[in-house]
């Protein structure tokens, strides 16, 4: 393709005497092929624009960087803003996309809500397809890429390989690093949903009001004009949202207990899910939701608030809120046990997380509440015993395990975690067998919880080179130790 081309699409100025043939997009040098578009750009640990000349002697035609970078030798797109000119560009060439892209932004619920919005979609006969923390999700595999909302050449490439094999519906998650650094640029999305805003990665923004305001160039920037917000309005920050949203003159559509569109009336949990009593258009409906926890259903009613906004029907839609699976590590239902205990596998692995998993089960606990958990080695020591505490006061039994210990010794981590807890925790280091422990001991009217890993697959041991990832899956090891428990 001219890069003329792609440079009149997306209404771009060509930098004189710079047409050329492109053959593709790369970010990272060491993808460069003769005829590649190079993104060069100032990274937290790079400088992009020290690989500019190995990027040319790769092949490059033509370079997005800043206005002081150097690119003898190819086309020099010069920008204060690289990242974004770099996506505006890619975009015109990673075409066809799927033609209604929906993104979800916010703290929590994200993973759940994408992968929920996916479910609805198919139930109604669409193709559709997720793209987040499980991966690129079309029917029942994932693919993982690494990352929440993944670089802009993955992401584009992902969009058009799924509109190749006809999928017409995507759902993805738009994460606060991915919306600051342009990664979703380009193909612009018909709705847009916030679901809620806590401290997190303050690492990276500095204050909660940075971090406030990336999530909201969703609305600011992301949304087509004439688009759709849906916004969680339970929400500490959904004023301040729905304010966004109203500006930028986008249509609103609001969920929840404060919702004007979907109205959550009342929630009662119960047995293996909860019953919603919802009114939607002047309509009342009630909703046997087979998932757990308040924030699921906020998930759930945001994921029927996305389908809506896309134009799906109403009494489907609700009716395939009924049906909806468990999500991969969100609470997921892994196994029942011959006694009749279910078991759920969640990702919760902080304090508050693992807090709010506990809060989300109480309600279906009829006997004890039995967790497996654990904390991850080489990272944020202060939370160990602060989830001792929350597993203590929240479980009947605990029992501490291991989890991603890294470069540190286990057992050291373990003995941080029951410093903050009293004296009827256990400790089982070995995690498959903690989980069969936890599985023997149950009984009916009981329920077990794993939390920490949720979809991840493995147990990370040592550090450095000497990093190595055992296989391990909470989901599959429950399964396997109730299957045990019935022999
Ligand atoms: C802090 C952060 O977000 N970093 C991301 C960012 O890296 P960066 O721009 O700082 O890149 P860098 O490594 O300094 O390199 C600068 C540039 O030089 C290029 N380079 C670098 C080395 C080289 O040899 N050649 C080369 O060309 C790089 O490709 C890059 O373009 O851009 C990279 C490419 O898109 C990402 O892979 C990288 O994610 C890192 C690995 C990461 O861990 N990110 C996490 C924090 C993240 O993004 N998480 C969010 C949130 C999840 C949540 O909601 O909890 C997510 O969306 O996953």
């Amino acid at each position: 393709m001219k890069l003329v081309t792609l440079c009149t699409a997306a209404g771009i100025a060509l930098p004189k005497d710079g047409d050329a043939n492109v053959t593709g997009f790369a970010i990272d040098h060491r993808k460069v092929a003769p005829g590649t578009v190079f993104g060069a750009f100032r990274g937290a640990t790079f400088n992009g624009e020290d690989f500019i000349a190995a990027a040319i002697n790769a092949g490059a035609v033509a370079v997005v960087a800043s206005p002081e970078a150097k690119a003898e030798g190819a086309v020099h797109f010069a920008d204060a803003e690289p990242r974004r000119l770099f996506a505006r560009l890619a975009a015109q060439f990673f075409t066809p996309v799927p033609e209604t892209l929906v993104a979800v932004t916010g703290t929590n619920g994200k993973t759940s809500t994408v992968e929920l919005t996916r479910q609805i979609w198919r139930m109604a006969g669409i193709r559709a397809a997720s793209i987040g923390t499980l991966g690129v999700t079309t029917s029942d595999e994932s693919v993982s890429t690494g990352l929440t909302t993944p670089d802009i050449v993955t992401f584009l490439g992902n969009l058009s390989g799924l509109a190749r094999e006809g999928v017409t519906h995507v759902a993805y998650e738009a994460s606060s690093h991915g919306l600051s650094q342009y990664r979703i640029e380009g193909p612009r999305v018909a709705v847009g949903a916030f679901t809620n805003l806590s401290r997190d990665h303050l690492d990276y923004h500095a204050t909660m009001e940075d971090y406030f305001a990336a999530k909201m160039r969703l609305f600011d920037e992301v949304v087509a004009q004439g688009g759709t917000a849906v916004v969680w309005a339970d929400d500490a920050w959904s004023d301040r949202a729905i304010e966004h949203a109203s500006r930028r003159g986008l249509r609103l559509f609001t969920v929840g207990s404060r919702g004007a569109d979907i109205r959550l009336l009342a929630r009662t949990p119960g047995g293996l899910g909860q019953r919603l009593e919802i009114e939607y258009a002047g309509q009342n409906f009630t909703i046997e939701l087979p998932l757990i926890g308040a924030y699921q259903a906020a998930n759930a009613l945001v994921a029927a608030g996305l389908v809506l906004a896309t134009g799906g029907d109403a009494r489907a839609t609700f009716d395939a809120l009924k049906r909806l699976q468990t999500v991969r590590g969100r609470i997921e239902r892994a196994a029942i046990t011959p006694a009749g205990t279910p078991v759920y596998v969640d990702y919760a692995h902080t304090p508050d997380a693992l807090e709010a998993a506990i809060a989300a089960l109480r309600p279906h606990v009829a006997g004890r509440l039995i967790v497996v958990f654990g904390a991850g080695g080489d990272r944020d020591t202060g939370k160990r015993p602060e989830m001792g505490k929350v597993a203590s006061e929240g479980a009947d039994l605990a029992i501490v395990t291991d989890d991603n210990s890294r470069g540190e010794d286990p057992a050291a981590i373990r003995a941080m975690v029951l410093a903050g807890m009293d004296s009827r925790a256990r400790e089982i280091g070995d995690r498959r067998e903690a989980i069969g422990a936890a599985l023997a001991e149950a009984k009916a009217g009981d329920v077990v919880l794993i939390a920490g890993k949720g979809h991840e697959q493995g147990q990370i041991i040592g550090s450095g080179a000497e990093a190595r990832v055992l296989p391990f899956d909470d989901v599959t090891v429950a399964r396997e130790m109730a299957g045990a428990l019935g022999r």
